[in-house]
């Protein structure tokens, strides 16, 4: 416990070092391979979440877990706080902006599903390292809802999930519905929703997401934030590009936002995109937020090295953890351990006995 965050240097907040995972196990079994597209077929008109896939397609985290992958750059967040407690309420939203957009890098690369929790599934996460505790928990099964809540070095940070899903043949386009919000302790407040994420090629081709649209950070004191996702055209030689404005409650651009979801975020002062402004101010931009390097083990799942730490279970833990935890879910175990048959039969079983419980005991849902 006494190493050094290198990312909180600048604002001075020491966190203990923590040993972690930093690589999966060594797959048991050798995969084959299964299309994807004649599992599909048989399903269209489905949701995506509703359509029973074999474990080949599955990533080893439940989607209470993803929730917490959305935190991996919660340094952000330390310093915003860490920013308006010196009065700079610009340089705060600059950085709840660059951590709202920070959530989308590690899907970059990803193309496997996660585990569906069942209801009443839990996950929680102390993480001294980052100074942060989470909790997630699936709320309601028909329609599907995650709700969580984070705590950090004060702040605090809670949402909710739906996904509202449409299947356009080659593509699916996932629309969350559910507000984020974030509260420092000064009494400052955030609140913005996702954009739309859409998955392509899910019969030809490598299967990859794109995010677009446009995210309203809405706060309660002087600012604003307006952040729009580009949309991917055929043959980009630009994808995943994020523009934005920082506004008052007059309306005036007082900073403007550009960078990659999958990259990096800067800043510039002023307003860059407004009329008869040209980019010749970008020589001034600041870096507000820069992409992890990937991890030294690359997994099949193209994780990233914080993801890699999620599902971890060491003896200390499995003995505080309720018997609710996505950790302790046996499909979801085997298929980190590679053993893809037993995966399988250990996600049917559990399957099946959700849909026979009208009213499943949360107590015991696994
Ligand atoms: C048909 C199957 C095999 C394809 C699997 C596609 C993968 C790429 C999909 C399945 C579920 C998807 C995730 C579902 C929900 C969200 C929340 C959203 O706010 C950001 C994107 C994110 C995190 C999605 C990223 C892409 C994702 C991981």
């Amino acid at each position: 416990m006494d190493g050094i965050d290198p990312s909180m240097k600048s604002v001075g907040i020491n966190y203990p070092y923590v040993r972690r995972r930093k690589k999966l196990p060594d797959p048991v079994e050798k995969e084959k391979g299964v299309s994807l597209w004649s599992m599909i077929k048989d399903n269209i008109g489905k949701d995506l979440t509703k359509v029973c896939l074999p474990v080949y397609f599955n990533e080893p985290l439940s989607s209470l877990q993803k929730c917490f992958e959305d935190l991996e750059y919660s340094y952000l967040i330390d310093r915003a706080y860490e920013w308006g407690k010196r009065g700079d309420s610009l340089m705060r939203i600059l950085s709840v902006a660059a951590f709202a957009v920070s959530g989308y890098a590690s899907t970059d690369g990803r193309s496997c599903k996660p585990f569906n929790p069942l209801l009443g599934e839990t996950y929680e996460a102390d993480y001294p390292d980052k100074g942060l505790r989470f909790f997630s928990e699936k709320v309601s099964h028909h329609p599907m809802v995650v709700a969580c809540h984070c705590e950090g070095n004060g702040w605090r940070f809670w949402a909710d999930s739906n996904l509202k899903s449409k299947f356009w043949g080659r593509s699916i386009q996932l629309d969350p519905v559910g507000v984020l919000t974030l509260e420092f302790d000064d009494g400052e407040v955030f609140q913005w929703s996702k954009v739309t994420t859409s998955i392509y090629n899910l019969i030809l081709g490598k299967l990859y997401c794109d995010h677009y649209g446009t995210m309203r950070i809405q706060g309660n004191r002087e600012y604003s934030c307006k952040l729009k996702f580009k949309e991917q055209s055929i043959i980009d030689r630009n994808p995943h590009q994020v523009q934005g404005v920082i506004q008052d409650r007059s309306g005036r651009t007082v900073a403007t936002l550009f960078g990659k979801w999958d990259e990096s975020m800067h800043y510039v002062m002023g307003d860059c995109f407004g009329k008869g402004k040209g980019s010749e101010n970008f020589s001034e931009a600041h870096l507000l937020w820069k992409r992890s390097k990937p991890p030294k083990f690359p997994t099949r799942y193209n994780f990233t090295s914080f993801a890699i730490t999620l599902n971890e279970l060491t003896p200390g833990l499995k003995e505080k953890l309720p018997p609710t935890d996505s950790r302790l879910r046996p499909d979801q175990r085997c298929l980190e351990n590679g053993e893809y048959e037993r995966a399988n039969a250990e996600k049917l079983r559990l399957e099946q006995r959700q849909r026979q419980v009208s009213q499943p005991n949360p107590s015991h849902p696994l």
